[in-house]
């Protein structure tokens, strides 16, 4: 658990950690090409770590050295993902298109992931299916095969981040043209875009509505010599509202302004002070913040559902009544009751939380039950009055970095135990 003692400023710089999100169907997309890929600023966390294991157990020759990860893939020779490490995390489902295009074949079960709802993944068989993949299902197991993966027109009823993924991976060798439509306009898309695009592969659009790949042989395809992982968006946004709840004063380095730029225009509207320039992102607080009448997350480029949780946690201490709408999941407001242990007042009607500014948080025992809630509850924290017990620590290390030696590095007093 983490155990915080509340009511330190937060002050001093941060480096943000490269994209978890990005960096997921990146290794995944290393199965491609059969060649040697180094990847850049790859985050140390546990989402990273499932997915180093499920390739080196595909047959990957991985070499970690820090940051950066070195993945070959010239002797990938199974395309059965292994049931325990699949269900450890959702994004394990984006090696089907990878383990499709590299052998027309994969075994893999339903993906674990975040307690935010169901997650279904419709979405990504169904545009599969268009490329001629047949599946088989049974036992918790999809069997996906196909003889020839082909180009096909796609349109995605939802702008699913993880369907445009797949069927991506899965166009980069398929036959003909992959058009999708509707597609997810995320950042991480776009650095998958200009991962698979540096090893030879022909995509274009990714960041707009619609993507087009021309598909090409696995002999076209070359090994990635330097590619660097995106700063990671939603860690930009956990320390920038951590600085925010403790009316801290924090710059952010590594980061990419123009991604948080649905954050901040937020954090702004509250009443947070935010200078973007070379690379760095400064927040400080001077006066007391406001209440939000409307926050809905959105897919990109609007409010990201990822920092849902964590403007709870802020929206909870300031003056005011805030109207948070979740939109993109149906099931993203557990961190709410445990808020409420800690003394916040939040009432939830259906998707959408009504959350009551209080002058006060208290500490108490509360839990992570996913990773984000994890981050609200340690934001929560940081402004509590005495000391917060945070358990699940397993589901916050899925996807931040050291966030307690950052937070402590800023003044936070937080310490992990055992
Ligand atoms: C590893 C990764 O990148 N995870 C992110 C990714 O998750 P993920 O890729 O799972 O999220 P999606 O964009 O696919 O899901 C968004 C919504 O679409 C629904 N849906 C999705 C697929 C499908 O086949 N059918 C369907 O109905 C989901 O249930 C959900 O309600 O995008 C989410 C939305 O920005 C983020 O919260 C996650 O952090
Ligand atoms: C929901 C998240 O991750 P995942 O899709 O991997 O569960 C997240 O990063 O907040």
């Amino acid at each position: 658990m983490y155990i915080i003692k509340g009511g330190e400023t937060l002050y001093g710089k941060i480096r943000v950690q490269g994209s978890k999100n990005s960096s997921l169907p990146i290794l995944a997309a290393s199965i491609l090409n059969g060649r040697k890929n180094t990847i850049r600023d790859v985050p140390k966390i546990k989402d990273i770590a499932v997915m180093t294991e499920i390739l080196s157990y595909l047959g990957a020759d991985i070499i970690r050295d820090n940051n950066l990860m070195v993945v070959d893939s010239g002797n990938v020779n199974c395309s059965d993902v292994p049931e325990h490490l699949m269900r450890e995390m959702r994004s394990s489902i984006v090696l089907m298109g990878a383990l499709l295009g590299r052998f027309g074949k994969a075994k893999v079960s339903y993906p674990g992931g975040c307690e935010i709802g169901p997650r279904p993944i419709d979405l990504h068989l169904k545009g599969l299916a268009q490329m001629g993949v047949e599946f088989g299902e049974g036992h918790g197991f999809i069997y996906a095969k196909t003889d020839k993966l082909r180009g096909a027109d796609i349109h995605l009823d939802f702008p699913s981040v993880g369907a445009t993924e797949n069927i991506m991976l899965a166009g980069v060798l398929a036959q003909g043209t992959t058009i999708i439509r509707n597609v997810a306009k995320e950042p991480e898309i776009v650095d998958l875009q200009n991962f698979l695009n540096r090893m030879g592969a022909n995509i274009k659009g990714a960041g707009t509505d619609t993507i087009k790949i021309e598909g090409c042989k696995i002999d076209d395809l070359q090994q990635v010599e330097d590619y660097t992982i995106i700063p990671d968006r939603i860690a930009a946004g956990t320390y920038l509202v951590a600085a925010a709840i403790t009316n801290g004063h924090i710059w952010l380095t590594n980061v990419i302004a123009e991604h948080v730029e649905p954050i901040l225009a937020k954090l702004r509207e509250m009443g947070c002070m935010i200078n973007c320039s070379n690379g760095v992102i400064e927040l400080y607080v001077n006066k007391p913040l406001n209440s939000l009448d409307s926050l809905r997350t959105l897919p990109y480029p609007g409010f990201p559902t990822d920092m849902q949780a964590p403007m709870m946690a802020l929206l909870s201490t300031v003056e005011g009544t805030s109207i948070l709408v979740e939109t993109v999941f149906e099931n993203r407001f557990k961190h709410a009751q445990e808020l409420r242990r800690m003394g916040a007042n939040i009432s939830i009607n259906g998707n959408t939380a009504i959350i009551k500014g209080v002058d006060k948080l208290t500490g108490a025992m509360v839990e992570a039950k996913d990773l984000r809630a994890g981050a609200a509850l340690i934001i929560a924290a940081l402004a509590a009055e005495g000391e917060t017990y945070v358990e699940g620590v397993c589901h916050i290390e899925r996807g931040y970095e050291n966030i307690e030696d950052n937070l402590a590095a800023l003044g936070a007093k937080i310490v992990k135990k055992d």
